[in-house]
């Protein structure tokens, strides 16, 4: 009892009495976000298998859980090498990667879905997951801005599909936004609560509406740091100082889009102008494109509103 009281006071109650009946999950995506989503179950005890295109991308995806499982020793585990040892041990254990997401379905009762911010791409993904998974397994999507009921309309599931987005870094932010469509049953709902404390996240119940809660206030905040950007008003590390010292931000909006990551940046803000071309808050940025455009995507690909290359 003791050791399982030691392991909950952690913050990790793989030991710990579960919520729910939810014991194997596919994410599928190992990048940014499903590589945290992964580490994050497997780390809170459940049986992870992480898909991504090639075993390449699979094995970065798998190094950079480990660095990031190191940082989490180092903190949690600072009296106790061994233990932090073998957390690390058994969190890399639960953590099986594939190429095919199909071939994971026969075991999973959740597949979180974490690939690029595309409706059509999502959409082929859910409609072939949905012929292969059993009855039970209760599907959702991490998209950052995509309504889920569209992405579900791809499946007959949709009494079993919902959203959970996750926050990056997956590891260190507390906050689940949990999504219902009209026609997600209570019981999913209540499954997908269950599995956010599970995880160790503070959740929030959405509906699917745009951006949900967090995004709906941040996503017209960050693009318009772009827009002042694009008039000359400030520059770059002005504009991220003022917001750090001036509204207690732990990053400015440059520095949180490029760790977002500009494509991503870009997937939403075209979307939502395509669909809401009446708000000129939507409206597209011919300077977010022309980043794009050169491939500086952020602290991914070594350059974005800043340089990242040593
Ligand atoms: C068009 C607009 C588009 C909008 C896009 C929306 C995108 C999306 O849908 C929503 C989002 O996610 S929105 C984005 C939402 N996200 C935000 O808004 C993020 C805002 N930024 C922050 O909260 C902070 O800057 C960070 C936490 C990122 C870094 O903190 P810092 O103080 O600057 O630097 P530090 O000292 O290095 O780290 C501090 C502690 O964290 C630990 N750690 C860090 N990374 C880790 C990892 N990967 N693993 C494990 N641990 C990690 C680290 O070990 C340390 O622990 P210690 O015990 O204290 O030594
Ligand atoms: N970046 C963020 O801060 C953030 C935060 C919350 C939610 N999201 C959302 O999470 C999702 C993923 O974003 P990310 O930042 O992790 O992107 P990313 O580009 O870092 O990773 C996406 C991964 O998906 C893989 N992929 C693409 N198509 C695939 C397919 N058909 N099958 C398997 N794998 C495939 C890619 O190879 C890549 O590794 C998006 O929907 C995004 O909107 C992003």
């Amino acid at each position: 009892m003791a050791s399982v009281c030691k392991t909950f006071s952690r913050g990790f109650s793989s030991s710990a009495i579960r919520q729910t009946t939810i014991k194997h999950l596919t994410v599928i995506g190992g990048g940014l976000m499903g590589s945290g989503i992964a580490q994050v179950a497997a780390s809170t005890g459940h049986q992870v298998s992480m898909v991504d295109q090639s075993d390449d991308i699979l094995n970065k995806s798998k190094a950079n859980i480990g660095k990031s499982l190191q940082r989490v020793v180092k903190k949690k585990f600072a009296d106790d090498p061994k233990g932090g040892e073998q957390f690390l041990s058994e969190t890399m254990g639960r953590i099986e990667t594939s190429t095919s997401a199909v071939a994971c379905m026969e075991k999973t009762d959740l597949v979180i879905e974490a690939i690029v911010e595309n409706l059509e791409i999502k959409q082929k993904l859910f409609s072939e997951l949905d012929a292969a998974a059993p009855k039970h397994t209760i599907f959702t999507s991490n998209t950052s801005s995509i309504p889920i009921g569209d992405i579900a309309s791809s499946t007959k599931r949709l009494d079993r599909f919902g959203g959970l987005h996750f926050f990056n870094p997956v590891p260190v932010m507390k906050l689940l936004e949990v999504i219902r469509i009209p026609a997600t049953s209570d019981e999913t709902f209540n499954k997908l609560l269950a599995f956010g404390k599970d995880m160790q996240k503070a959740t929030v119940n959405c509906k699917d509406t745009p951006g949900f809660i967090v995004n709906r206030l941040l996503v017209p905040y960050m693009i318009e740091a772009v827009r002042m950007l694009e008039r000359g008003d400030a520059s770059p590390r002005d504009i991220d100082t003022a917001m750090k010292l001036g509204a207690g931000y732990p990053m400015g909006p440059f520095e949180l889009s490029d760790y977002v990551g500009l494509d991503t940046m870009k997937f939403i803000l075209d979307g939502w102008s395509k669909n809401y071309p009446e708000n000129p808050l939507f409206r597209p940025s011919p300077m977010l494109d022309k980043l794009v455009g050169e491939g500086k995507l952020g602290a991914k690909s070594g350059e974005g509103f800043y340089s990242y290359k040593k």
